[in-house]
């Protein structure tokens, strides 16, 4: 896979658009998203590591939201052999498109059904894994729960979500800290001033974190038995919750 750099906010715009998954994006996504997301690798190696826990033979995967197939890919590595088919579904066809790509650069005897479409109208069975890496945070707030409750119903008992999220904080100084943390970690990574704020102002309209106890709430009221926060740098988190 080549690895194009991000520059998409770097020249000064008039108008910042909402953002969008779009095909400049996604050309760039693989480099925007290590650059953007403190422990994004780490957090797909360890979704690798949960399938190889949790996927029971003959169960299916969801990858809802899964962009270019990072997650996608990190689990297919992990279940040769055990019959399982990876449901990977984006609604940006230029994700998409990528996507495939990057599957046909690897062999695998295991079947990705690689879905166009809105996570919020597909059918979810025989589930042994969900994983919503980065992509729940981008639904309107009040379709949330409902994915929730489609997820817990179509996971199998012993089954797995993972979430991970950007999430934000009630207490004024902790987010003010952890914010601030986050921006260092942008501009450690190369991203200049004009770019942290442009892409904040397209993000502001579509991108919105909700806090680690709603998250929390949500899972438990939909029914999940266990949740744990696994992983956390600054305002990034990755959760599980077993049915
Ligand atoms: C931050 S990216 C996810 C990153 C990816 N899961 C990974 O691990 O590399 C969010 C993705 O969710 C997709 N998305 C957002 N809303 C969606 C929806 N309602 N249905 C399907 N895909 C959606 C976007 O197109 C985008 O590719
Ligand atoms: O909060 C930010 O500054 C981000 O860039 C975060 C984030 C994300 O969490 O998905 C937003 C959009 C891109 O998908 C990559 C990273």
């Amino acid at each position: 896979m080549t690895v194009s750099q991000d520059t998409i906010y770097a020249q000064a715009s008039e108008q910042i658009s909402d953002f969008q998954f779009d095909n400049r994006v996604a050309g760039v996504f693989s480099d925007m998203i290590r650059r953007s997301v403190p422990g994004y690798t780490q957090i797909i190696n360890t979704i690798g590591d949960l399938a190889d826990r949790f996927v029971i033979p003959n169960t299916q995967i969801y990858d809802l939201g899964c962009s270019l197939g990072a997650a996608t890919l990190s689990i297919r590595r992990q279940i040769q052999g055990r019959q399982c088919r990876i449901i990977a579904v984006d609604n940006s066809e230029s994700m998409v498109a990528r996507c495939q790509e990057n599957l046909n650069a690897y062999v695998s005897d295991t079947e990705v059904d690689l879905v166009c479409g809105d996570i919020r109208d597909i059918d979810i069975k025989n589930a042994s894994l969900v994983v919503l890496n980065f992509t729940l945070q981008f639904l309107p707030p009040e379709d949330r729960e409902t994915l929730i409750a489609k997820i817990y119903q179509g996971l199998n008992p012993g089954g797995i979500l993972v979430l991970s999220e950007k999430i934000r904080f009630e207490d004024a100084p902790i987010q003010k800290l952890l914010e601030e943390q986050h921006l260092d970690f942008k501009r450690a990574n190369g991203y200049s001033e004009l770019e942290i704020s442009q892409k904040r102002s397209a993000l502001e309209n579509v991108m919105k974190p909700d806090t680690l106890p709603l998250h929390q709430q949500r899972l438990t009221d939909q029914g999940f038995s266990h949740f744990s926060l696994w992983f956390q740098c600054f305002n990034f988190a990755s959760m599980v919750a077993i049915k």
